[in-house]
Formats: structure tokens, sequence, C-alpha cells
């Protein structure tokens, strides 16, 4: 850790960069050598919460057993086990060059209160009703400002934008049920949309495709990129100086004319394109082989509970396609449930790209650079992973049954589709998709 605290004294420096469900980001505007380019992370906690639960847990029992062969990572408190997790578990799946674990600096907790208090009226309303910062920490993560490159460049621009791309494959895994099969053909994005535009969660559908993301073909990253513009949700935002000047929940990007934006999604999709920065992910995403429908049975065995899902699946038939999982040695069923969970991170993380107007030859080491046909000029970026944390065991339940309300909404939202389009199949010939809806 490095030996420099942050006190109150030092608050006024950091300024509201963005947050997540969990973390806290804040960037530095101050002129200390050792903070100049990075950001510090401050874990959140559910508000309003108990003071007393506010301490973060370390790693259940259950955690410590199925990361124990992780150096360090067993055996660490829970302060130390996010950075030790990005460190020796996900940086050697995607690359040291794309990823900074980062350092743990000392904070106060006056510091703690003073930011949370300056940064109040920049955070997103639904946010701070729904956590606060954790002032019961004695560390922050320090990492890289991935929204600032660093080099020898014409103007001191720097544009970067933020990608959160889900899952990038179609599940082919064996266990899935029959009745969930339209899994295998269609994406877990394109259905979790139509859940959340039903619960109100997001105002229209995106037309983003994560196979398109992840395709390796220029146009298909290209018509990906376009659609994030159009509709950014929580999978897109653009950051000038570090600034957020679009994306996030909201409507689409303007503010620039038709012929910059076309150039711009073309930098953007070229850097993807270059950078190859999405291969490694889609490995690692992969490693959810088994899919939940699969991985709950292992889990059901290593948390040592009678499997939930068996009981209610009932029928001795159906059940035994279960029954070969049920007897895996544990050693086995650990490392199902692992590479899930190490998955599920790769499913959930954020890619930042940064981009400078270079100078010259000259290029900073990590970096790669783009000769923009349509503009003549050469661009310098740099591609970064963020949000490597790891995923609670315990969030195993929650994701089997989240993965069966998307599916089950969307087959029968489909299957209402179809009874409305073709009234032959529509046994009331009449009455609303809603209604229908509530009725299934
Ligand atoms: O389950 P998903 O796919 O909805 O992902 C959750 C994200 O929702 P999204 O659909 O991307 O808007 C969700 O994002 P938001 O809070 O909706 O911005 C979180 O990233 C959540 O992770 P965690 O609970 O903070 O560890 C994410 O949960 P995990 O599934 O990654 O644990
Ligand atoms: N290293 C970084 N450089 C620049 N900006 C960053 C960096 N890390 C995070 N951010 C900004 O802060 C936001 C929140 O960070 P992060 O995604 O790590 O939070 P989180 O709470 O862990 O997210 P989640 O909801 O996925 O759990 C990001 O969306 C991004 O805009
Ligand atoms: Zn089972």
């Amino acid at each position: 850790m490095d030996p420099v605290e942050l006190t109150v004294e030092d608050a006024a420096d950091w300024v509201y960069r963005g947050e997540g469900a969990a973390n806290l980001v804040l960037g530095y505007r101050g002129s200390s050598p050792a903070f100049k380019g990075k950001v510090i992370r401050i874990q959140k906690v559910s508000a309003p919460g108990p003071e007393e639960a506010v301490r973060g847990p370390a790693l259940s029992a259950h955690e410590r057993l199925l990361w124990r062969d992780e150096e360090e990572l067993g055996s660490a408190s829970e302060d130390v086990a996010g950075r030790l997790y990005t460190l020796h578990v996900m940086m050697p799946l995607l690359g040291s060059r794309h990823v900074d674990a980062g350092t743990r600096v000392s904070v106060t907790r006056g510091f703690l209160e003073s930011v949370e208090k300056s940064v109040l009226a920049q955070r997103p309303a639904w946010r701070v009703s729904a956590s606060r910062v954790n002032t019961l920490c004695d560390s922050a993560l320090l990492i890289s400002d991935h929204s600032h490159t660093s080099g020898v460049f014409k103007e001191d621009l720097c544009i970067s934008v933020e990608i959160k791309p889900k899952c990038g494959f179609l599940p082919c895994s064996e266990y899935i049920a029959e009745e969930n099969s339209i899994k295998k053909s269609i994406t877990r994005f394109k259905m979790h949309q139509v859940l959340k535009f039903h619960q109100g969660e997001v105002s229209q559908i995106s037309d983003y495709d994560p196979l398109d993301l992840f395709s390796q073909s220029k146009e298909r990253i290209n018509k990906a990129i376009k659609a994030l513009f159009a509709n950014p949700q929580n999978n897109f935002r653009i950051f000038v100086n570090g600034s957020l000047v679009s994306g996030g929940h909201g409507g689409g990007i303007n503010g620039s004319d038709g012929v910059q934006l076309t150039n711009f999604q073309e930098l953007v999709s070229e850097a993807i394109f270059r950078s190859r920065i999405l291969d490694k992910l889609l490995e690692a995403q992969k490693l959810d082989a088994f899919d939940i429908e699969g991985v709950i049975h292992a889990y059901y065995d290593i948390v040592s509970q009678p499997c939930m899902v068996c009981k209610k699946l009932g029928d001795a038939n159906l059940s035994n396609r279960y029954s070969c999982i049920h007897s895996l040695p544990l050693e086995e069923s650990l490392t199902i449930v692992r590479n899930y969970l190490v998955a599920a991170t790769a499913k959930d993380c954020s890619v930042m790209i940064s981009f400078r107007l270079k100078d010259g030859e000259d290029q900073a080491a990590g970096h790669g650079s783009i000769f923009l046909e349509s503009t003549k000029q050469n661009f310098e970026y740099k591609a970064s992973f963020i949000d490597l944390d790891m995923k609670p065991l315990k969030k195993m339940v929650y994701y089997y049954e989240l993965d069966q309300k998307i599916v089950s909404f969307y087959t029968r939202t489909e299957k209402t589709k179809e009874c409305l389009c073709n009234p032959m199949n529509n046994n009331e010939g009449t009455g609303n998709i809603q209604m229908q809806l509530e009725q299934n």
C-alpha cells in the first residue's frame, strides 16, 4: 500500500467521475504527481442501512474454498480480495496490457465523508437512494484514469468511450431445458431488453447486438457501435477530457453533425477491430460452458444443500439429466462454479478506449495507432478493461431465477405476438398484447 494517506484536506482535489452498483469513482484535479492521471474507486453500501452492517463482508467460507488455489485470495481480507482477484484471476485471462489492478491507498473517514458530500449533487438520484459511500473503509483503490491518455500530442484533447459489451455468445449447453432452447438462438441481451422494457427499466428496446460487436467483422462492429450510439442505456458512454458528455441512461448521442458522428463511430469501430481486445474477453465469457441451468446443480453440492432445482423438477426422468452433475467429485463442482463466476465477471465488465490526435511518429508504450481514412488524421488509442470484480457465490440462486424469468418472459411475449399476428392461432381473436402477457 502507498504510504500516502488521503485525509479531509485532500477531498477537494477529487471530483465525481462515475459510479456503478457497487463503487464510486473519482477523478483527480490536484497537482500531486502520485495521483495525476489516476482515479480512486471507493466501495459503496446499500442505503439506508444500519451503521453496523456497513463494514464489507470478507469472503464466505464457501468462497474461500472456491478460490483457495488462487494465490493469497482464499485467505485475503475483503479490502484486498477485489484487487487480488483482478490481478491473479482476470488479468492472466485478459492480458496485462489491458488491465490495471491498481494499488490500495489509505483513506480516512473524514476524507470519505467529505467526498460523499461534495459529489452528492452530481450523482444520479436513483443511485443516491440505492447506495452511499462505505465510510468505514480504510482504503480505496487507485487505478489509471482510462479516460486520459499520455504521450506526445497535437492537441490536449482526449476523447474516450466506455462500452459494456455484455455476453457475446449463444450458449449451447446440453443442460439447457427443452422449453428454454430459445437461449441457443437469441442472445441473453436481447431477451433481457424485453423484460427490462416491460419493467420500465429502459424506455426503448436497444438494437445493439453483442454478437455483432464480438464478430471480428468490421461492418458488424460498426453496426453494433451505431446501435450503442442510438440507444446507449448503461452500455455506452463518451467522455471528453474525463467529463461525461454523452451516454448512460437517457437518449441517443447528439451534439455533433452527421459527418463527425460517422467518423467517430468509424474510429471507435476501428479501435475495437484492430485491438482485438474483445477476443480474450469472449474466451473468458465462454468459461461458462455448462450454462446456469447446469451450474446451479454443482452450486448446491458445494454449499451442501439439497438441490432446489431437482426438487422442483420432481419427475425422476428430468432430474436424472442432472444426476451426473450431482455425482461429480467436489473438485469438479468447484471448477464448474469457479468458471461460471469468472465468466460472469467477463460478461459484466466494461472496456474503456481513449483517443488522441497523434503528433508525428512518436507513440506511447502500450498504445495503438489508427489512420482514419475519412479525415486523413492519425489517432493514438489505448484500450483497457474496468470493473473486473469477483461475483459473490451467494448470487447463484439469483442468477438461476433471473435467467428463468428472462427466458420465460421472452418466450411468452413471442407466443403472444405470434397469436396476435395470426388470429387463426388466437382463440380469443381480440385483446391487446399487454393484457395477454399479464394473463400468461
Ligand atoms: O445480471 P445482469 O446481466 O443484469 O447484470 C447486472 C448489471 O445489469 P445490466 O443488465 O448490465 O444493466 C448491473 O448493472 P447496473 O447496476 O444495472 O448498471 C450490475 O453491473 C450487476 O453487477 P453487480 O451486482 O454490481 O456485481 C450485474 O449483475 P451480474 O449478473 O453481472 O452479477
Ligand atoms: N479506471 C477508470 N478510469 C476512468 N473512469 C473509470 C475508471 N474506472 C471506472 N470509471 C468510471 O466509473 C464508473 C463506475 O465504475 P465501475 O464500473 O468500476 O463501478 P461498479 O460499481 O463496480 O460497477 P457495476 O455496476 O458493474 O458493479 C464506470 O462506469 C466509469 O465510467
Ligand atoms: Zn440438481
